[in-house]
């Protein structure tokens, strides 16, 4: 249905109505625009106004605190909305209680007018029509309107009119706004993900408005909206249930950095900003993981036997002394034997506490044998009770006794340990024991680079749960900052009052003002803090809900990890099993999932393909079909009559470089993607450069990117370069949003036998 046809439908009488229609449409906007920007001044006057407030009470300066966060937010929130505010409006058949309702990115009401909504948040029930009523399936909609518009200019609209007659409408895939949809689709695309908001569809909004609990595990090949539907999920849980998410904040996982920067923009421009996005690497709090590593060592990292290897790493480290360790303490040699030492072992062992909270019980049994013996060495019988409790103290305080407990029992750091166990091979034998091979413990050994690597972060994590932090110091300290703070706080309240005793009122004015500037600075850099914020600082902090990307990616210890982050089994995974690349990802949903939550997961399966033109999905679902695997490739939304080309080059460096330039040429000030196998990445990096319309990539970094052309480089290297190759072709083949070039330099692959 093209929107010229529906729009004479709906304006027989010509195009002067539809312009009449038009300014119609721009009234009302503009009033809705009108009604933003007063929004916007109420928020910020609200929120200065918060900022003067003294806060005399601690219940007042919690008030406070939750009034500056609730108008901060709310600025960030109506600052974001500002580009096609209102999208959509929705014209019901009579008998409904409203005859129209507008669309759009936030909801504003008419206090006026007793609360007439002006503008319904996409998120809220009654928008939901919009996404899914269709002409078999009206759910009282007579006519949905998309509005395009430019800044807060309305440039024109494009109507459905939901009867039976129209149930051809989107052929047989169920388009909703199809008109709108293929607009925003042929737009030329610019390294940043784009909501989506306007032109959701159906299968895709059951989606975004599924429960929160439990695990959803939404399945779905290239192109189908994944990322674009996780995202909008977490805006609308955020939205649905405010409350219980914003004191926990939603995590959104994605692979790498590169695919963060890609797809940031898409929840501020939904005016959500308190999700925190991270890759499995940065979840370690101070730490950016950015190490390189092989292949090889990456997957072993990933199994699930390290967290067995870590465990004995740990026990390695709690010794026993053999036969005897000798101290000397006030010129008397004391003896720490192996059974005192492992029976004191044993005790804190049983204890079941982490490592270093363990310890405390394995110091105590320990001094508490050294003090029997140094009583003994001076005579029981002289000694009082006091005279006991002394020696143990000084004991306790003899660096010589402190040194031998560290050699017994060390305090140990996640960095530490697992700095000593790569690096030192008799070690990691003794720990590995039969669980890993020879060649396997060598990845370990030798991938080693001197920085941390995204895998090394799940076993950081898991080594802070088996050794736990004695933070007693830290605290201790709290305790004492709290009690300063608190008599700082009430002293300001002394003063406070013993002026109001004075009742003067101009020193009144000047103290309150004093304390206003004062307590507002303190207050501002505490609640600036999102939830989010705070997680990100806080290694051990759980998530209200976890949404994973490209889940299928995640090895087992990432599992583990995230399993810690998500007590409650809150979590959305969006992935497709043919494109998993790395060796230690996801073959199936049920393998992955079963040992955290055994089969209590849904599956949500998204069908249709929006990015890949299908010209260039034929080619790639070949490579599907050779995958195996059973799995049905998505149906492209629509064709673009460009076939894609295949050459053979035998010299790619002088070729390459032209045939870049074709492309950039070809998409209009588009983006070009050129794909290469990761032994050739560097050389071509350089070769070509890179830019903001260029990328130069292998197949492992374009996961989850879209460009409007693709350059596929020797396809041939890139299924020898990993047991994972056709997988990795498949996602390759799937990137480009207009046009696909394929270079071959060897080998034909079968697979590609359709581009001849
Ligand atoms: N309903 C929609 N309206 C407009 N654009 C959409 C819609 N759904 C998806 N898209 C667009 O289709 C493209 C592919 O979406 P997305 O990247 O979310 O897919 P994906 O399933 O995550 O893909 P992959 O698995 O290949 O990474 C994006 O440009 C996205 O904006």
């Amino acid at each position: 249905m093209s929107p010229d046809r529906e729009t004479s439908r709906v304006f027989e009488d010509g195009t002067s109505d539809h312009a009449a229609e038009l300014a119609r449409e721009q009234t009302y906007v503009s009033a809705v625009y009108e009604k933003l920007d007063v929004e916007r001044r109420d928020a910020q006057r609200r929120l200065d106004e918060t900022l003067r407030q003294t806060g005399r009470t601690p219940q007042a300066r919690t008030e406070r605190d939750v009034a500056t966060t609730l108008y901060t937010d709310r600025l960030a929130q109506l600052g974001s909305v500002e580009q096609g505010l209102c999208f959509g409006r929705l014209d019901f058949l009579p008998g409904r209680e409203e005859e129209t309702t507008y669309v759009g990115r936030l909801g504003l009401f008419d206090e006026d007018d007793d609360y007439r909504p002006l503008l319904i948040d996409w998120r809220a029930p009654v928008a939901r029509p919009f996404y899914l009523a269709t002409a078999a399936s009206p759910d009282g909609v007579r006519r949905r309107r998309h509005l395009r518009s430019l800044s807060r200019r309305v440039t024109g609209f494009d109507d459905e009119i939901l009867d039976l007659g129209a149930a051809d409408q989107g052929q047989d895939l169920g388009l909703a706004g199809e008109a709108a949809l293929l607009a925003a689709l042929e737009r030329r695309r610019t390294g940043e993900m784009n909501d989506i908001v306007a032109t959701i569809q159906a299968e895709q909004d059951r989606i975004i408005r599924a429960p929160l609990g439990g695990v959803l595990v939404v399945q779905g090949g290239p192109g189908t909206g994944k990322t674009a539907v996780a995202l909008h999920r977490a805006a609308y849980l955020l939205y649905t249930h405010r409350q219980q998410l914003t004191t926990r904040g939603v995590l959104v996982v994605g692979p790498n950095s590169t695919f963060l920067r890609y797809i940031g923009q898409v929840l501020p421009s939904l005016g959500e900003t308190g999700v925190l996005l991270a890759t499995v690497g940065q979840l370690w709090p101070g730490l950016d993981a950015v190490g390189v590593e092989s292949p090889e060592a990456a997957e072993v990292k990933g199994r699930v036997v390290l967290a067995e290897v870590l465990a004995a790493a740990v026990r390695d480290r709690q010794r026993v002394p053999d036969p005897v360790l000798e101290i000397e303490h006030e010129r008397e040699i004391l003896k720490l034997d192996r059974k005192t030492c492992a029976e004191a072992r044993t005790r804190a062992r049983r204890s079941r506490r982490p490592h270093n909270l363990a310890r405390r019980l394995f110091v105590s049994d320990v001094l508490d044998a050294l003090t029997r013996q140094a009583a003994r060495k001076l005579g029981e019988d002289l000694l009082d009770a006091q005279d006991v409790q002394d020696i143990r103290a000084e004991l306790a305080a003899s660096p010589a006794v402190a040194a031998a407990l560290t050699r017994l029992w060390p305090k140990l750091t996640p960095e530490g340990l697992l700095d000593d166990l790569f690096a030192d091979p008799a070690y990691l034998a003794r720990a590995a024991g039969t669980l890993l091979t020879d060649a396997e413990r060598a990845h370990l050994e030798s991938g080693r680079d001197a920085q941390w690597t995204p895998a090394d972060v799940p076993l950081l994590d898991e080594l802070a749960e088996l050794l736990g932090a004695d933070d007693s110091e830290e605290q201790a300290q709290n305790r004492r900052r709290e009690r300063v703070e608190r008599a700082y706080a009430e002293g300001v309240l002394d003063i406070l009052e013993q002026d109001e005793e004075i009742q003067d009122e101009e020193m009144l004015r000047v103290s309150d003002v004093l304390d206003a500037e004062l307590f507002a600075e303190r207050q501002q850099a505490r609640s600036e803090l999102t939830a989010a914020q705070r997680a990100a600082q806080d290694r051990t902090w759980t998530f209200g809900h976890v949404i994973v990307d490209e889940a299928q990616e995640l090895s087992a210890m990432d599992w583990r990890l995230l399993v810690r982050r998500t007590p409650n089994r809150s979590m959305t995974l969006v992935g497709d099993v043919a494109q998993t690349g790395t060796a230690g990802g996801a073959r199936s949903w049920d393998e992955v999932l079963a040992p955290y939550v055994a089969d209590r997961w849904r599956l949500a399966q998204l069908t249709v393909n929006y990015r890949t033109p299908a010209e260039i999905m034929a080619v790639a679902a070949d490579v599907l079909a050779e995958l195996g695997g059973g799995l049905t490739p998505p149906s492209s939304v629509r064709e673009t009559g460009v076939a894609p080309w295949s050459r053979h080059s035998t010299d790619l460096d002088a070729e390459l470089p032209g045939l870049v330039r074709a492309e950039l040429s070809l998409v209009d000030g588009g983006t070009i993607g050129v794909l290469v196998p990761a032994a050739r990445h560097e050389h071509l990096r350089v070769l070509l450069g890179a830019g903001e319309r260029l990328s130069v990539l292998t197949v492992d970094r374009a996961k989850g990117l879209e460009f409007d052309a693709v350059l596929l480089i020797a396809p041939d290297e890139i299924v020898a370069e990993s047991p994972r190759g056709l997988n990795d072709l498949y996602v390759a083949l799937t990137r480009a949003t207009r046009r696909l070039g394929v270079v071959q330099t060897g080998d034909p692959v079968p697979a590609l036998h359709r581009l001849g």
